[in-house]
């Protein structure tokens, strides 16, 4: 069953939608199912998605992000369940009149069309064309960056830009909800950390609402304002990102939101016991479940209190990541400055930082 972790009175689980039926007001996915064959690609998914806010589709390869998304465009039929805008049923209302907008990973600007030409389209298909839609074009070129590109033969972009003139394009007839699945993945990674930014601020700026697939963490954090974590065509979690960051359902949504690594709390905690001193109780977690640890939940300190011993160093740009030997734990990872002196196979002393633990919920 998936869980969403969203604050009392949000009235955004999946259960309260089915209670409050269809009167609530965004995108809702209630119960939906796409199978190919004997696979269910998507498997009673239910989703929220409020007006005016992002949520990211977030999950392994395979897992069903984009089948959902293309369910939700009316491309792929639905096994069971339904689709809600508004309180509106979408069953049987065709693609191009759901008021949706598609972004994918390769925009697929049209190559015989100028960037002017490529983002009137949609307003020509709304009988908006020529000098009355020019104001708009002008008014997406400004917001995604790209003033003065309006004359620019889409040959000439380069795939920043293209993938720019691909957003300025699906937002210009103003799609009730903007479908994006990893629209910046063709990208390099510095370019991809940019846009997302970008992206940001610009369905912000526009109060759009949108469903965005990725299965990187850090986009789905600069760009969205909830999250649903996904695997195996069901939602294993969904709500406000930093209720799921800082309570995961289990191992498997902690890994996605930060804490890739799950320890025994009773050995973890009677191993780390000098670190907790200073924490009041209350702010403990509790023993005899497991923990969800950050990488930098344990960080390099000459002066911690918590010995252990370093199996492995793996340098990075900003820090470097040390696999150490924990007693009464095992090897853990921990974090430590870049360029540390630490080696393998000799002694580390670490620092407990309290805030990278998370508590899961026993089974
Ligand atoms: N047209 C299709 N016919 C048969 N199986 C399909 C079809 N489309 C998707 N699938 C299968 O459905 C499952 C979900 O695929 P989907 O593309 O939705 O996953 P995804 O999470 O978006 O993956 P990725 O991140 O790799 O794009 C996979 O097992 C895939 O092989």
């Amino acid at each position: 069953m998936a869980s969403d972790t969203s604050g009392p009175g949000t009235a955004t689980g999946p259960d309260r939608l089915r209670s409050t039926g269809s009167s609530v007001s965004g995108l809702v996915v209630d119960a939906v199912s796409v199978r190919f064959g004997d696979v269910a690609a998507v498997d009673g998914v239910d989703l929220h998605v409020p007006p005016g806010t992002v949520t990211a589709l977030l999950g392994p390869s395979g897992c069903g992000k984009s089948t959902l998304l293309r369910a939700v465009a009316g491309l792929e039929p639905l096994a069971s369940g339904s689709i809600r805008w508004n309180g509106q049923d979408l069953a049987g209302i065709p693609v191009h009149r759901r008021g949706t907008g598609l972004l994918f990973q390769d925009g697929v600007l049209f190559p015989h069309r100028t960037v002017a030409g490529n983002i009137g389209y949609g307003l020509a298909r709304q009988g908006v064309r020529g000098r009355a839609a020019a104001p708009r074009i002008a008014e997406l070129l400004d917001l995604v960056g790209l003033p003065g590109f309006a004359d620019r033969t889409v040959q000439t972009l380069s795939g920043g830009q293209a993938q720019r003139v691909a957003l300025a394009r699906a937002l210009a007839p103003r799609p009730a909800v903007l479908l994006l699945d990893e629209p910046l993945a063709a990208l390099d990674r510095e370019l991809r950390e940019r846009l997302a930014g970008d992206l940001r601020t610009v369905l912000a700026a526009t109060g759009t609402t949108a469903l965005f697939v990725t299965h990187d963490p850090h986009e789905a954090f600069t760009v969205a304002d909830r999250l649903a974590v996904m695997d195996a065509g069901r939602i294993r979690q969904s709500g406000e990102l930093q209720d799921v960051r800082r309570h995961p359902v289990d191992g498997f949504v902690a890994g996605f939101v930060g804490y890739p690594q799950v320890v025994d709390a009773d050995g973890f905690l009677t191993a780390t016991a000098p670190a907790w001193r200073s924490v009041p109780a209350a702010d403990r977690p509790a023993a005899g479940g497991r923990l969800a640890l950050q990488i930098g939940a344990l960080t390099e300190d000459p002066a911690g209190p918590l010995a252990a011993r370093c199996l492995a160093v793996r340098p990075g740009p900003d820090s470097t990541v040390l696999s150490v030997e924990l007693p009464g734990v095992g090897p853990v990872l921990a974090a430590a400055s870049a360029g540390t002196a630490v080696r393998p196979g000799g002694p580390v002393r670490l620092r407990l930082r309290p805030d990278g633990v998370v508590a899961l919920p026993r089974d």
